[in-house]
């Protein structure tokens, strides 16, 4: 498939008058061809026309023919082939091996969300029957379905080119749902998105669907993504990102006059609790396989373990001592741009530079472009509750071992944490009571807790979240991956004394769409 540079506003491929950019490849810092054109006011207004126009249409599609269009969309992805890999590795210095993960992972999400729609229990179809008998008042015949939001904005995100960008978990879950979508793709990797923007087009186009179902927009600046945010055919947004970014959307969100939600998932610093018997029993493998998980995808993971937390004493050197030894040996690592590796340097330095924290510490030295060197600090638990900034994120293979006098201390320090997408507690049998004690704090910070693993690598499944309280994300009440994604784009209708024939099918009676109702309050399929 070639790439032409062009956006793709529902059917057409278009070249906008804005600048244009090109893709640099950060592990030469070589700009890559072709030329890609920039949107402005005339894109969005033209992308977000045709996604309002198919929406009551794309809304209601059958159950069938939604799930296929996802199964189709993820077929024509894999039919790309490894042209899809070659252009992905060459904008974002990621392995092949974690590219085809990353496809396999993107593929797999849409095929889920096809069963989710076939299925549909989202629908959470709800009939309350009339009761004209009922005394004092009769009541009414009420029924109630989800139905989509409208037409959704996503920001494709640079750390997963795949599976958090044109066709990921956003986009999947706005299709799913019956929701349009206007990308706005990442600078970082347009010859990825095209790729997979012309698949998703192509799956449109064979589904028989209307083309506003789906446009892909590029812009330089921030004015696309704000304009887009701020049109009022667009009713919820999907982005990935700094904090930066998703509070400025936020911002731009805010002040419609239609405010919309935004879902944004921004920042986290994952903290690991080192119980002590389970440092007592394995501090050497938890060194290690911290390490592993730090410096995995150098680091760029909004999972990744920012922080650790153990209790002074002879075993937290031992797990020191190997995880220094792993970091010590680990490779410097191409980051995505220059931009995040930029801002990777500065938040090491500003860790380095912090009189209360000390470098234990760095990887191998860089050999070439936009390389990172892992970094490993530890400060005191005093110090860091005396000091906020030190729970700043640093986006990469950087993290801050807290030494703290007891579990006491621990659980001080989680309660001055900020909203967390993870939590993670290193446990044996004998430390059940102390991570009892920490559990609601745990779950009152974080979206997902894990014993005796690492947060990096999310599991897309129907019982996972991805997501937290703020800054992890902008709606603590959602999660961005799994199939419970979905609710962030549907809301409640309820149908009152409305005649059968005008009911749409999802609650009528004699259940035509064969699906779980809940009837008078009872879950069942009639
Ligand atoms: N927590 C996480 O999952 C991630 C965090 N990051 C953080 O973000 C930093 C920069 O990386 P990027 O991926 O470029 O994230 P970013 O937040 O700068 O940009 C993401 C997308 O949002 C758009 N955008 C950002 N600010 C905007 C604004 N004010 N108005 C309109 N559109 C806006 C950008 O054009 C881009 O398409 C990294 O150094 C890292 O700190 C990056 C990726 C993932
Ligand atoms: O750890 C993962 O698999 C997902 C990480 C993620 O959501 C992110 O880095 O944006």
């Amino acid at each position: 498939m070639t790439i032409t540079g062009e956006m793709l506003i529902g059917a057409s491929a278009h070249r906008g008058g804005q600048g244009g950019f090109r893709a640099v490849d950060p592990a030469t810092g070589e700009a890559l061809d072709p030329v890609f054109s920039g949107g402005g006011a005339a894109e969005v207004e033209r992308a977000c026309a045709l996604a309002w126009a198919a929406f009551d249409a794309f809304r209601e599609t059958g159950l069938e023919q939604r799930a296929a269009f996802l199964e189709t969309v993820a077929q024509n992805i894999l039919d790309i082939g490894d042209g899809l890999i070659v252009r992905a590795m060459a904008e974002t210095g990621l392995p092949r091996a974690r590219l085809e993960g990353e496809r396999g992972r993107t593929v797999g999400q849409l095929r889920l969300f096809a069963q989710v729609v076939r299925e549909g229990s989202w629908l959470e179809a709800r009939i309350d029957p009339a009761m004209p008998a009922r005394t004092p008042l009769p009541r009414a015949d009420i029924r109630q379905r989800h139905i989509p939001l409208g037409p959704v904005a996503v920001f494709g995100a640079s750390n997963f080119p795949l599976a958090f960008s044109v066709a990921g978990g956003d986009t999947a879950s706005a299709f799913a749902a019956g929701c349009p979508v206007v990308v706005k793709g990442h600078g970082a990797h347009p010859g990825t998105s095209e790729l997979v923007g012309r698949a998703i087009r192509a799956a449109v186009a064979s589904c028989g669907l209307p083309e506003g179902v789906f446009s892909l927009l590029f812009g330089t600046g921030n004015e696309i993504g704000t304009a887009l945010v701020a049109d009022p055919r667009i009713k919820a947004v999907g982005f990935t990102g700094s904090r930066r970014g998703g509070l400025a959307l936020m911002e731009v969100a805010s002040r419609r006059p239609e405010p919309i939600p935004v879902y944004a998932e921004m920042s986290s610093i994952n903290p690991v609790f080192l119980m002590p018997t389970a440092l007592a029993s394995r501090a050497e493998a938890l060194g290690k396989g911290f390490v592993a998980s730090l410096t995995m995808g150098a680091g760029q993971f909004c999972t990744n373990p920012g922080i650790l937390l153990g209790i002074e004493g002879p075993d937290l050197d031992r797990f020191v001592a190997a995880a220094v030894e792993a970091l010590g040996a680990s490779s410097a690592s191409t980051m995505l741009t220059p931009g995040i590796h930029a801002a990777f340097d500065a938040g090491v330095a500003r860790l380095a530079g912090s009189g209360a924290v000390t470098t234990l510490a760095r990887g191998m030295a860089c050999s070439g472009p936009n390389q990172a060197q892992a970094a490993f600090f530890t400060t005191t638990a005093d110090a860091f509750l005396a000091d906020t900034e030190l729970q700043e994120e640093v986006f990469g293979a950087a993290s801050l071992l807290i030494r703290c006098g007891d579990v006491a201390a621990m659980k001080a320090v989680a309660e001055t944490l900020e909203g967390q997408l993870t939590a993670t507690v290193q446990m044996d049998a004998e430390d059940k009571a102390a991570v009892a004690a920490l559990i609601p704090t745990l779950e009152r910070k974080a979206g997902r807790i894990l014993a005796n693993g690492w947060p990096t690598g999310v599991e897309v499944c129907h019982a996972m979240v991805h997501g937290g309280p703020f800054p992890a994300t902008s709606d603590a009440r959602s999660t961005s991956v799994g199939t419970l994604a979905i609710r962030r784009f549907l809301r409640p209708v309820c149908y009152q004394d409305i005649p059968a024939e005008l009911l749409p099918e999802a609650v009528r009676d004699g259940n035509p769409l064969g699906l779980w109702r809940r009837i008078d309050g009872t879950l069942g399929q009639d």
